[in-house]
């Protein structure tokens, strides 16, 4: 199946008085998995019903394979879309559904009807062809012992498998995805994640896909746009997202479990005063304005309480995360830093005693209040 290169190019809409897609821009590659990672609201669903034709933009344009879409009618578009809701047909079986979208299309009204539809000259051979696909999309999607049931008979993760299939029977150019997983429970997101992943990696399906889920969008996506506020903020492979932020929003939305934020004046020659200490810090040389200094809880070590540059912090709490444990630490003035540090290190700590902090100079980021963080990697892209 060729796939198709998407490009999303200045797409802005207006509902009312809201701005809810500000000059949006993106390109997808033929075969490539992107992930819309954003808020609830920050407009993720509206781009996507943009581009499959259910809704129109004020302006800018969405082009597939080169071709433009704005005047081509949501069925024309040669576009598969997967909603959160599965939306069967619930008097109909899997196969009936997963069939569906190939008989409204291949065969005419009289040729659908039972009996004498299937006896129609030309209406065997579709019909025949129409078997074969249905059979090849549910063997693939590992259905095929479930055809004859009716999606009433299905656990949630079943349903969302059939509306895939239904989707893909199509042979569609483009999958769009409105969080297919929402209405899974975890054990089951995790499982239809790994489908989706493993389909994607056989039909090389160009694929958008929308999440509010950090560790969704980490675990599919070649690349995730994140979106704020009606526009994409960055974009780049979910790896360099997590290590390179462009802002603290961002480092902010993928913090995995915890961001370490502090409000600190304005550097001076990369050098951070924090109460009595005075750390430097790389992604500080440069600015001369106050911000914040975050890091990730796995970006600092706990050591001895004298050590040269440290941050005294008192040990408050310990959380337990199997290999790992995070350790709740209180410095000076009420802040409190998360450290995750191996658990059996934890075993050695006590409650309240008193330990250096080490902040790893090399990978903690300063955001200047007002402009953008310098980055040393120029990922953001359109
Ligand atoms: N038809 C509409 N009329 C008015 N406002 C709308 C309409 N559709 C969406 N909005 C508003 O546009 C904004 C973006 O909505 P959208 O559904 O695209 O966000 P989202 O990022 O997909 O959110 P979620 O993750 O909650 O689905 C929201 O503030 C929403 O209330």
């Amino acid at each position: 199946m060729a796939a198709l290169d998407l490009h999303i190019d200045k797409i802005s809409k207006r509902y009312g008085a809201t701005d809810v897609l500000r000059d949006v821009s993106l390109r997808i590659a033929a075969g490539e998995f992107v992930t819309l990672l954003g808020p609830s609201g920050c407009g993720k669903s509206t781009l996507l019903r943009i581009i499959a034709g259910l809704e129109r933009a004020d302006r800018g344009h969405v082009r597939a394979g080169g071709r433009g879409l704005d005047a081509v009618a949501p069925k024309d578009r040669d576009l598969a879309f997967v909603f959160q809701s599965y939306a069967l047909y619930p008097h109909l079986s899997v196969y009936e559904n997963i069939a569906a979208p190939l008989v409204m299309r291949e065969l005419t009204s009289l040729e659908r009807l039972p009996v004498i539809g299937a006896r129609m000259p030309g209406a065997v051979q579709r019909n025949r062809s129409i078997d074969d696909r249905v059979r090849q999309t549910s063997a693939l999607l590992k259905l095929d012992a479930l055809l004859h049931r009716r999606p009433a008979a299905l656990s949630g993760g079943q349903r969302q498998r059939v509306a895939l299939g239904r989707a893909m029977v199509r042979k569609p150019k483009i999958f769009l995805m409105d969080e297919p997983l929402a209405n899974l429970d975890a054990a089951l997101r995790i499982h239809t994640r790994s489908e989706i992943a493993r389909l994607h990696k056989e039909m090389a399906t160009t694929t958008l896909f929308v999440t509010h889920d950090q560790a969704e969008a980490a675990a599919l996506s070649d690349r995730v746009a994140i979106m704020f506020g009606g526009e994409i903020r960055q974009v780049a492979s979910p790896a360099d997202l997590y290590r390179d932020p462009i802002d603290l929003d961002v480092a902010r939305f993928l913090a995995q479990p915890f961001l370490n934020e502090l409000s600190v004046p304005a550097p001076i020659r990369g050098g951070l005063t924090i109460g009595s200490s005075r750390l430097i810090i790389r992604d500080a040389l440069g600015s001369a304005e106050p911000g914040t200094l975050a890091f990730r809880p796995e970006h600092a070590s706990l050591v001895g309480a004298s050590e040269p540059g440290a941050l005294p912090v008192r040990v408050a709490r310990i959380e337990h995360a199997g290999t790992d444990a995070y350790v709740y630490a209180d410095a000076d003035a009420g802040v409190e830093f998360v450290v995750r540090i191996a658990a059996e290190r934890a075993q050695s700590l006590r409650g309240g005693e008193t330990l250096g902090l080490d902040i790893d100079p090399e990978r903690a980021w300063f955001f200047p209040s007002n402009g953008s963080r310098q980055r040393r990697d120029h990922s953001r892209a359109a």
